[in-house]
């Protein structure tokens, strides 16, 4: 572990950090319900699948867009006729940056000697650690104040991916990069309005701040690369791995972070079901750390885990563009038009779902789930770039969570409804506020 590296990205990222925070935290970019619809734009395109149309055409930046709203179109997009639809450019470019990690690269990464099922072992050992430790610490700082859980899952799962990954211990980091990568995320979502709205001196220290938060982003993912050893200690980090970082980063931590937060805010939320996980945990895990083998007998949590992502996938909305004319069902679709497929519009419909709005795990149990349409639910996309830690998800969620909730539990420290943000993840707003005390 390379301590001085480590603690010249520290005073790096800790001043640019500083001046991020001071313009951006604690107020919203856009004042609330300026744009309504077009703002909100999770509840835009829930509306827009309302309709019984099979693709809904909508314009965006005048230009006319497609929203597929069965499942057969979005398995024809994303799997049978994949090669016709890359991924877009569009405004998250530089936060997510113009090289795609694929599953090799997060392979290539795992340098821990021993089969697949021992590298899981691991996996599951860190988390279940990570969730132990931090569940303590934010029950000891709850006693001052409520937990922003949805910042501090981004932390804690953050620090999780960089040492899963990386092997590297980047607790101190975090705090960096969640700030400016949320920072990126809201100024991306709302650029073209900003760019109407504001005057140019309005604007100059949000683009400023905007530059900043990428150069934080950049900074830590090159002593990533470097402490990590995927360059010589003394040479430049290219770009190229710089960004690939950046969104192994993000793909890994802010799915995870925002799963687990809805998951929190949504057990809290229905205690019929959080009293059945308690005793799950209670009989399965008992007093000591879950591990590998209690996944299968975690299986209610499972079900639980399935439906908090059927209501909120935090992967909303994907985005493809089409390479040549194509004809999707009945509709022509013309070379280069963007099409987007949202599982959470999808997760959501009345034909697919019986009482969509409604959390039922028990909707996802095995009898219950045969007859179910492929791509009816689809929270970690399809076809070949498809999530590769796919199902894994499931189970290092069961983990993470029985870790926490065999010690400790939550109560809501605000009475407000959350609504889901769709910027380039679902995320609770206006954030999630909970007091967290040791379990009798
Ligand atoms: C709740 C957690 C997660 C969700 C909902 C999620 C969802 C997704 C979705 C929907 C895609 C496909 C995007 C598209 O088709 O445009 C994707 C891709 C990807 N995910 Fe995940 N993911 C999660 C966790 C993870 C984790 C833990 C990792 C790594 C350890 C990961 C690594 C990746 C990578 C590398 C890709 C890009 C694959 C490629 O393009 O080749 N994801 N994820």
């Amino acid at each position: 572990m390379c301590l001085d590296n480590r603690q010249s990205v520290l005073e790096e990222a800790d001043n640019l950090e500083k001046k991020i925070t001071a313009m951006n935290r604690g107020f919203e970019l856009i004042p609330p319900g300026t744009i309504k619809d077009k703002k909100d734009y999770a509840t835009f395109y829930l509306n827009l699948s309302r309709t019984n149309e099979e693709i809904v055409p909508y314009l965006v930046d005048g230009k006319t867009a497609f929203l597929i709203n069965r499942p057969e179109h979005a398995e024809y997009v994303l799997a049978k006729n994949q090669n016709n639809y890359k991924n877009p450019y569009h405004q998250y470019a530089e936060l997510v940056g113009q090289y795609r990690p694929t599953g090799a690269f997060l392979l290539n990464l795992n340098r821990t000697s021993g089969n697949q099922a021992e590298i899981f072992e691991g996996i599951v050992s860190e988390l279940a650690k990570a969730g132990t430790v931090t569940i303590l610490q934010w029950q000891e700082s709850s006693k001052l104040a409520p937990v922003q859980i949805d910042i501090e899952t981004k932390k804690m799962m953050f620090a999780v991916y960089v040492k899963i990954l990386f092997n590297i211990d980047a607790e101190d980091w975090s705090e960096a990069f969640v700030s400016a990568t949320n920072f990126i995320e809201e100024y991306c979502a709302n650029q073209s309005y900003l760019v109407q709205n504001l005057s140019v001196t309005e604007l100059m220290p949000l683009k400023q701040s905007y530059q900043e938060a990428i150069e934080v982003q950049n900074a830590i993912a090159a002593r990533i690369g470097r402490c990590a050893g995927l360059v010589a200690p003394d040479s430049e980090v290219s770009k190229q791995l710089k960004t690939t970082i950046v969104r192994t980063l993000l793909n890994s931590y802010n799915g995870m972070a925002t799963a687990l937060c809805w998951i929190i805010y949504q057990l809290v939320q229905c205690q019929e079901v959080l009293e059945q996980v308690y005793s799950e945990v209670d009989r399965v895990i008992g007093d000591r750390q879950p591990t590998v083998k209690d996944i299968p007998k975690l299986s209610y949590m499972r079900l639980v885990v399935m439906e908090v992502l059927r209501l909120y996938p935090p992967a909303w909305m994907l985005g493809r563009q089409a390479i040549n004319s194509d004809r999707i069902g009945e509709t022509p679709i013309p070379p280069g038009a963007i099409i987007s497929i949202s599982p959470y519009t999808m997760h959501r419909k009345t034909q697919l779902w019986e009482r969509p709005k409604e959390f039922i795990p028990e909707r996802f149990a095995l009898e219950n789930s045969q007859a179910r349409q492929a791509f009816a639910y689809f929270p970690f996309g399809g076809g070949t770039r498809k999530c590769p830690a796919g199902q894994l998800v499931f189970s290092q969620l069961q983990i993470i969570l029985a870790a926490m909730l065999r010690l400790c539990s939550f109560e809501s420290a605000s009475n407000e409804i959350l609504k889901p943000r769709g910027l380039v993840s679902l995320r609770p707003h206006p954030g999630v506020s909970m007091r967290i005390t040791i379990r009798k």
